[in-house]
């Protein structure tokens, strides 16, 4: 296990209160949220996460796409980032409003007031929200030069850098737990997350159609094809793994 809970919360239930099918807490809202910078692993980590515990996926990101009609990176260059922010506090709070499996968010989402607020608000209740901890050495490779993420552009290393400074502080104080994200392979982080919150795995593999295939836009937001991702559990955890969970993502 490498991760913390935050003294306060590491006595309780995994969700806080209790427990309904798979952890899903009393309260509404999702399972846990995952937090933490891009590369993090939060999109791919929210997919297997939800194979793995039979619950559906949301990304914010898909949201706002879907919303705006066209990718992040055209929204920031055709609207500009104030107009992306906007778009990602709707989609947020929308999606810790109805949603009750595995929420992913954009790495920015937690710098919004607003959004903060909420997330603080659904830990309160008995939410989990998960940090995704990373290193510039290990998130750098993953986030690459990939052109859908136009915050880092330029200088990619040294904007990942700038970021994660920034936002740290709030990552860690908005986070019920900390999970690291490292070089391993992504069944194995979700598996830490799974422990730590007290969460049961399925045996037998999600219905795709849980895993945001349905998802107008999935071909381009995501080339992994939730069918064909995860493969056979792994031993005691019914988590996927190896390299059908390593291929590309886009956010
Ligand atoms: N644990 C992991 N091991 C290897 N590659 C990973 C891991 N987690 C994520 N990746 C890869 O890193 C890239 C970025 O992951 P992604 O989930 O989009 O991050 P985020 O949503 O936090 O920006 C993707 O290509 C993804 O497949
Ligand atoms: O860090 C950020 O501000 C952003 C992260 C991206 O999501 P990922 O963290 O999933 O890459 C996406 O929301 C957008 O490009 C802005
Ligand atoms: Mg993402």
């Amino acid at each position: 296990m490498s991760g913390d809970v935050r003294p306060g919360t590491g006595d309780e239930p995994a969700t806080g209160a209790p427990a309904g099918a798979n952890g899903t807490p009393a309260a509404p809202g999702p399972v846990l949220v995952l937090i933490g910078p891009p590369g993090s692993g939060k999109s791919k980590l929210g997919r297997v996460l939800a194979h793995a515990l039979g619950l559906s996926v949301r990304d914010t990101d898909h949201d706002i796409e879907r919303t705006a009609g066209k990718p992040v990176s055209d929204i920031f260059v055709d609207d500009g980032e104030p107009a992306f922010r906007a778009l990602e506090r709707q989609a947020v709070a929308a999606a810790l409003a109805e949603h009750d499996g595995i929420l992913a968010l954009g790495g920015g989402a937690v710098m919004d007031p607003g959004t903060d607020a909420a997330l603080a608000a659904y830990a309160a209740r008995g939410g989990n929200v998960v940090f995704l901890d990373v290193t510039l050495a290990v998130a750098a490779p993953r986030v690459g030069m990939n052109q859908a993420r136009p915050l880092l552009l330029g200088n990619p290393r040294q904007r990942w850098q700038a970021l994660m400074d920034e936002r740290r502080p709030t990552y860690e104080r908005l986070a019920t737990l900390r999970v690291e994200s490292t070089e391993r392979p992504a069944a194995e982080t979700a598996g830490d997350v799974v422990a730590a919150l007290g969460l049961e795995p399925v045996t037998e593999p999600a219905d795709p159609k849980h895993l945001g295939d349905e998802h107008p836009d999935a071909e381009h937001l995501d080339d992994e094809r939730p069918d064909r991702r995860v493969a056979a559990g792994a031993p005691g955890n019914g988590l996927g793994n190896g390299p059908a969970n390593e291929q590309e993502d886009t956010q």
